[in-house]
């Protein structure tokens, strides 16, 4: 079987359950044929954060305004201890882990729209230091704080900055997030969703908020990379086993 590399994005509430995240390094450590590199969330952490300095916190469609004075809190709880919780768990399950942000797995990042403050998007390029890492054995673990050619520093949804990555590497790409799938309007799982299907049901608002972000962008990734993306839950490890042995679990979203 030859080698594939797999971004597999965790979302920030994998931080709520106690070993929940080293349950899941303990699945890629038993698969010695990929590669593998994880990018994390880390949005209920940000919450706790500015809500214990005195700050109030908007979203809009899903992205958190993100005001120039709020970013020390933002960066410190996502590239600080959000990642570094997570390199504590990938280490204690026998990893190499090497914790970074956006820049240097390879995406620059720029203002996405001048209201939503220091909300990034992202803007690819090559030059990633994430291949030399797997090279050399190491877990690469990217929080979604990015940067600009100045430096300017932003915060970028860490699911489109998983898409991002996934497509420097044109890896394969699952979101692990605290549902089992996309669900419809009567709570029934999704198996599969394309275009149409998705912008009906973010239509009717049976899909909203950070789940709008993640099918919209897991729609434009599988777009790029040609092929299907995965929706599924972090909260059962061997959803992960089966989805890396290439079994449908949870929603696919297809091209
Ligand atoms: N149609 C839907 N199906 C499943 N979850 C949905 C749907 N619409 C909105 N959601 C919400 O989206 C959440 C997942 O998005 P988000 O909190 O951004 O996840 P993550 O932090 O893993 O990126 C779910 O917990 C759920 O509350
Ligand atoms: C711009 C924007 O919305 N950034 C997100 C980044 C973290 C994130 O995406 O975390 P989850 O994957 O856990 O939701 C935020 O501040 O919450």
């Amino acid at each position: 079987m030859s080698t594939k590399t797999w971004v597999i994005k965790l979302g920030g509430a994998v931080l709520n359950t106690e070993n929940a995240a080293k349950a899941l390094f303990n699945v890629l450590n038993a698969d010695q044929n990929n590669q593998f590199v994880i990018v994390h969330g880390g949005g209920s952490l940000v919450d706790t954060w500015l809500k214990q300095a005195g700050f109030a916190s908007a979203k809009h469609q899903g992205l958190r305004i993100s005001p120039s004075e709020q970013m020390p809190y933002i960066v410190g709880a996502l590239a600080g201890c959000a990642n570094k919780q997570l390199v504590s768990q990938a280490i204690n399950a026998g990893h190499k882990p090497v914790g970074l942000c956006l820049y240097e797995a390879g995406v620059m990042a720029s203002q996405k729209l001048k209201a939503l403050g220091q909300v990034g998007k992202c803007e690819s390029n090559d030059d990633s230091i994430v291949n030399d890492l797997l090279k050399l054995g190491r877990l690469p673990i990217v929080s979604s704080i990015g940067f600009d050619e100045q430096g300017n520093w932003y915060n970028v949804n860490a699911d489109e900055a998983a898409a991002a990555i996934a497509s420097n590497l044109n890896a394969e790409l699952i979101f692990m997030t605290d549902v089992e799938a996309v669900l419809d309007a009567n709570k029934q799982p999704l198996h599969q969703l394309d275009t149409k299907h998705i912008d009906t049901l973010i239509d009717e608002g049976v899909i909203l908020g950070g789940m709008e972000v993640k099918v919209k962008t897991s729609l434009h990734a599988a777009q790029h990379l040609r092929r299907g993306v995965y929706i599924s839950s972090w909260q059962k490890p061997d959803n992960l086993t089966a989805l890396l042995q290439g079994e449908h679990v949870g929603t696919k979203i297809t091209p």
